[in-house]
């Protein structure tokens, strides 16, 4: 797992996600059990992570608009791509990207990321705004996680042996950021098909 500090422009990004959220709206997904995960999310890209009764899949439209996602910005590409490389993984092309928007005191569980076709492909996840606290586990839900503090603008990449390491974030901290006022977003670039 590469740590990159500071690697992304909130700003930027702030306004990208903005306008992608007019097309697809953040939206509060249900689990199969029937239980609400609690960070709002969206997506942009070929397809788009979906969590309904049926489970967890990719999707190629948006079951809330009935519309194709957004295509994700050029501007999240290069990104994707150049820490993708920096961390190791060159060549990355990720086809979607999670956008998570974290309230306070919303986290989430320790769970690895596993309905992607290809695990041979990094996962490069983007914080920006509040800052939050990552756990990093095992290969295995019950092995002890450690901590990551993780800021606006910092990049995780997680690939080759770190790919399906279990993960997931505290419960985020009241504050208020300059650019995204009490909220922590996060993006999450994948390679689904
Ligand atoms: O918010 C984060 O930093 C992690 C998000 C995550 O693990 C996921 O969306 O699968
Ligand atoms: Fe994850």
């Amino acid at each position: 797992m590469v740590l990159l500090r500071r690697w992304a422009d909130p700003a930027t990004l702030l306004a990208l996600i903005q306008a992608l959220a007019e097309q697809a709206p953040f939206r509060f997904m249900t689990t199969r059990r029937g239980g609400k995960l609690a960070a709002a999310m969206t997506s942009a890209g070929a397809s788009g992570w979906v969590s309904d009764a049926r489970g967890y899949r990719y999707e190629s439209r948006d079951p809330l608009t009935g519309q194709s996602w957004p295509a994700m910005p050029d501007a999240f590409l290069v990104l994707a791509d150049t820490a993708a490389a920096e961390a190791g993984f060159p060549g990355f092309a990720p086809d979607t990207c999670l956008i998570n928007r974290y309230a306070v005191r919303a986290g989430m569980g320790l769970h690895r990321d596993g309905d992607e076709r290809d695990f041979d492909q990094p996962i490069v996840s983007v914080s920006l705004g509040l800052p939050a606290v990552f756990l990093v586990g095992g290969m295995e839900k019950d092995e002890k996680p450690f901590s990551v503090g993780l800021e606006s603008g910092d990049v995780l990449v997680f690939g080759g042996p770190a790919r399906l390491l279990f993960h997931g974030i505290r419960p985020v901290k009241p504050g208020d950021d300059p650019l995204f006022g009490p909220f922590r977003y996060n993006l999450t670039f994948r390679r689904a098909r």
